[in-house]
């Protein structure tokens, strides 16, 4: 047995073998059935039909009725609940089944009224005007759980008298009871009454507002309610009205500021389309919100959720309130108020209209991962504030930017301006929903990935169900490494302990594979575990999870401009980031966050990461400045000035690409590489393809979707069959090409699209990824159809499926002559001493073991990527001609 499995062996078993431990997660299932016989005949009128919603939006939503272990889970969570309202008076244990079997009918009766009281409490108002309640409050009613004796005063309200003048009580806005015959004659309830008359109301009334008109309490409704942000709605359109233009909203992971912000603010009447002369021309300006994401998988999943939460669930019908749009992937549907989208969008939307006339308001959403993209959109949106506004014919763009980690100052800095009209208000939403226990190793761990590993086994075995576990890894090998060794281990676990399902979600993931995470375990009695990099770090609900485990390290890009390489190596992550992390628990009811380090490493953590702009390349971010207009970078507003070095490489390699003039002047090809949604490099060898010299542009298109439908479209072989990975190799060998690695993705695609009968068996039978495979041909699509649309192609080209032909030698060469238009400064030459050494920069290369020329000796190399991780990596790689660099760089000397 390996070191790592014998580990987790010791961890999951007794310590006498391999025997499981005993579950505390497993009550016997006559109590179960007596938990729901006592809650259906025990419970008052009121509790039980508050009880029987409960259990049809609850448990239902996470399929479980018929579950005793999630039951079990259930009331575990709301004795937590208990026990943070009570706070010192509360003496009780966690939930132990045992006990509970115990108990008598009554005594279980008890406690469910005593966890229904407590969610009525809570969805009326907040916990701390709750406590206040409880120590004014008569203490008549109570309950007794075993040897528990606990006060309801503070969560039971005495029940509206219904006579005939007042009829049945309605909710209202704030979750307090209203007449709504008699509006204002009944007095609110309880505990909501000291919250309201806490809150002081932007108009000086500390009134609740009223129910708005068709506003029904459906349990979703309920559920925002619920959120720390609702009760600053008011606030929230206040401060965006009459002439302010710009708000920063501040509040913890999970107090609602995505899904609700721009839910507050599409009901403005300032958030209307309005019709205005620009110049000569009658325009519409206004109508729709956007609200930028750092990663897609945030802007997709978002846009869903808010969807549901508006009543018009994406993808149900072609109109509805609420869209997205990222990269090869958009649905936004027609009369959209809220449009969530990746920086990257926002900014070629930008391009396209820098008045951005479609919108009300741009609401910039985790500001604090400080990517290039939206260093660059805050920039553009202070342009916007600061202008005459005559673009967008005087009506003005509402800002708003949002984070929970936000470096406030910085950020008032920043929009800080002596010409600004609108000063920039700042709101601090306070409070979360749910409390999240942070724990620390008491020591440093010697080996993280097997600390993870023995960790989610560890939180399976001894952590109630429901509660999925969200896992934090740098990379996506230490991601799939982590899954075979838990798969390993699960396979060994006894048959009355429930299964684990792994999900790995990394960013190279098809948008498909990705979105497999956020569903629900499709067996009963199954706990999911999500393996990710720091994708799901910000913005993003993973349903269902209730355990974080954080590694506390994440992989870093570097661009060195100097030796025009990345590195990409895995670092201590920033106090930001394991706030972030930790924030994903503790959405959808109390969470747990085991950080992989002590304490004091936390201490020592940077507050902050360096802002993308100053560690990365900025060739795409220089590239959108030139399209805009933008010389003077100098002048531009950016948070942080990127190193002078990182800009001139930059503008040399827009230079060589035939992006700029020689008076450093865009060119047309400049314009239209900015446009494109694929990198600039790959945006040259798109133009170049099309071009007479090349005509080669449906080849092209075909490579360049492999290549960004995700990171490898073969699996590893895995086997340990010799037979199996003989017949899988021999398959391969059809589709490898001695030319290299994007020959060899053309002849995958090409095959795949011929494939007639059964592509998902053409792909298992080669180990090719059928996710990565249905994405390149969705993004194949989409290009081929930019490609028409921009002239590059006279028309569509015939449908699939078209029979396979190898592209001749002749035609190869070709098209690596091609992809050198763009990859030219990529290239490295065979040295005497077998080793390759880049054109540009003269440093040693190695062939990544993922390359078809893996090992393989060529007179010159063109990489697509060039990487450091262990060693100075070439990826993606095909052997070239030294003369054809020349060529390339038309004729002049590379240094
Ligand atoms: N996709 C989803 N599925 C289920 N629940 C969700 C989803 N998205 C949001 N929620 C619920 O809405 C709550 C608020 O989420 P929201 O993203 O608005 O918070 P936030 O303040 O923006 O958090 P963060 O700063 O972490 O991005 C979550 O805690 C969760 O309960």
């Amino acid at each position: 047995m390996r070191p790592t499995s014998r580990l987790l062996a010791t961890a999951v078993s007794t310590g006498n073998g391999l025997k499981p431990a005993p579950l505390a997660i497993l009550p016997p299932i006559p109590l179960y059935r007596r938990l729901l016989r006592a809650h259906r005949k025990h419970l008052p009128q009121e509790m039980r039909l508050l009880g029987d919603e409960y259990i049809k939006s609850e448990f239902r939503a996470h399929r479980t009725v018929d579950n005793p272990a999630h039951l079990i889970g259930f009331l575990t969570e709301w004795q937590l609940y208990a026990q943070k309202i009570e706070g010192d008076s509360w003496k009780g244990e966690k939930l132990d089944p045992a006990k509970v079997e115990k108990m008598s009918d009554q005594q279980i009766a008890q406690m469910y009224e005593l966890m229904q009281a407590i969610k009525k409490s809570r969805e009326e108002g907040d916990d701390q005007a709750a406590k206040r309640r409880k120590t004014k409050g008569n203490d008549s009613s109570v309950v007794k759980i075993g040897d528990k004796t606990i006060s309801l005063s503070a969560f039971l309200a005495p029940p509206p008298k219904k006579t005939e003048e007042n009829p049945q009580p309605v909710p209202v806005e704030n979750g307090s009871i209203s007449n709504e015959g008699k509006e204002g004659q009944q007095k609110p309830t309880h505990k909501i009454n000291e919250q309201v008359s806490t809150k002081r109301y932007q108009n000086g009334s500390n009134a609740p507002s009223k129910k708005a008109k068709g506003e029904r309490e459906t349990p979703m409704l309920k559920a925002r309610k619920a959120l720390p942000i609702w009760a600053y709605r008011d606030e929230i359109k206040a401060s965006l009205r009459g002439d302010n233009d710009i708000l920063l909203v501040v509040g913890e992971t999970g107090s609602g500021k995505s899904t609700q912000t721009p839910q507050f603010l599409c009901e403005e009447s300032w958030c209307r389309r309005k019709k205005v002369r620009v110049k000569s021309d009658i325009v519409g300006v206004g109508g729709m919100i956007a609200i930028t994401q750092p990663r897609r998988v945030a802007a997709t999943t978002l846009a869903g959720r808010v969807a549901r939460e508006m009543g018009t669930p994406l993808g149900t019908a072609g109109e509805g309130p609420v869209g997205y749009s990222v990269r090869f992937d958009h649905k936004v549907p027609k009369g959209a108020k809220i449009k969530f989208l990746t920086e990257g969008m926002l900014l070629q939307e930008l391009l396209r209209d820098p008045n951005l006339r479609q919108y009300s308001a741009i609401i910039v959403d985790e500001i604090h991962e400080r990517s290039v993209d939206v260093d660059l959109i805050t920039g553009f949106l202070k342009q916007i504030l600061l202008s005459d506004k005559a673009g967008r014919g005087g009506i003005p763009l509402k800002v708003v930017i949002m984070s929970a980690t936000a470096d406030v100052e910085k950020i008032q800095d920043f929009f800080k301006s002596n010409d600004s009209p609108s000063p920039l208000k700042l709101l601090r939403i306070k409070g979360r929903q749910y409390p999240v226990e942070v724990k620390h190793m008491d020591k440093p761990v010697p080996d993280i990935q097997e600390a993870l590993v023995k960790k989610i086994l560890d939180i399976h075995l001894h952590e109630p169900l429901p509660g999925d576990i969200l896992a934090f890894l740098t990379g996506q090998e230490e991601i799939e490494a982590a899954q075979r060794l838990i798969e390993e281990h699960c396979a060994t676990l006894a048959s009355n302990v429930p299964k684990l399902l792994v999900c790995p979600l990394y960013g190279q993931l098809s948008i498909q594979a990705q979105q497999e995470a956020f569903q629900p375990a499709k067996t009963k009695y199954t706990r999911k575990v999500v393996l990710a990099t720091n994708i799901a770090e910000t913005s993003v609900t993973v349903p269902g999870v209730r355990y974080v485990v954080d590694c506390g390290k994440a992989k870093v890009k570097q661009f060195r401009a100097r030796l025009g390489m990345e590195s990409l190596l895995a670092k201590a992550i920033s106090k930001s980031s394991a706030i972030q992390r930790t924030g994903r628990a503790g959405r959808e009811g109390p969470g747990k966050c085991f950080r992989l380090y002590t304490s004091e490493t936390y201490e020592e953590l940077e507050d902050a990461d360096l802002p993308e702009i100053l560690r990365n390349d900025v060739l795409g971010a220089v590239l959108t400045m030139k399209a805009r207009g933008i010389n003077d970078f100098l002048s531009f507003p950016l948070m942080d000035l990127p190193d002078i070095e990182a800009i001139e490489k930059a503008l040399i390699h827009l230079y060589i690409l035939g992006a700029l003039a020689d008076d450093g002047s865009i060119t047309e090809i400049g314009r239209k590489l900015a446009l494109f949604p694929v990198s600039a490099p790959y945006g040259r060898v798109l133009l170049a393809a099309a071009s007479p010299e090349f005509d080669c542009l449906l080849e092209v298109i075909d490579v360049i979707a492999v290549i960004t439908s995700g990171e490898t479209i073969f699996h590893q072989i895995q086997t340990e069959d010799d037979s199996e990975r003989d017949a899988i190799e021999e398959a391969r060998k059809e589709l490898q090409r001695r030319e290299g690695d994007i020959l060899t993705f053309l002849t995958t695609m090409q095959r795949y699209a011929g494939e007639n009968a059964d592509r998902i068996a053409w792909c298992r039978a080669r180990r090719v990824s059928v996710r990565n495979m249905r994405q390149a041909l969705n993004i194949r699509r989409q290009l081929r159809g930019i490609c028409v649309r921009e002239k590059l192609l006279a028309e569509a080209p015939p449908a699939d499926p078209q029979p396979f032909v190898p592209l001749s030698p002749e035609r190869a060469d070709v098209l690596l002559r091609c992809f050198l238009r763009g990859f030219a400064t990529k290239t490295a030459l065979l040295a005497p001493d077998s080793s390759y050494v880049t054109v540009q920069g003269k440093h040693v290369v190695a062939i990544h073991p993922s390359s078809v020329l893996h090992g393989q000796k060529k007179e010159a190399i063109m990489f697509l990527e060039h990487v450091f991780t262990q060693k100075n990596y070439a990826k993606k790689v095909s052997a070239i001609r030294a003369d054809w660099i020349v060529e390339a760089m038309g004729g002049g000397a590379i240094s």
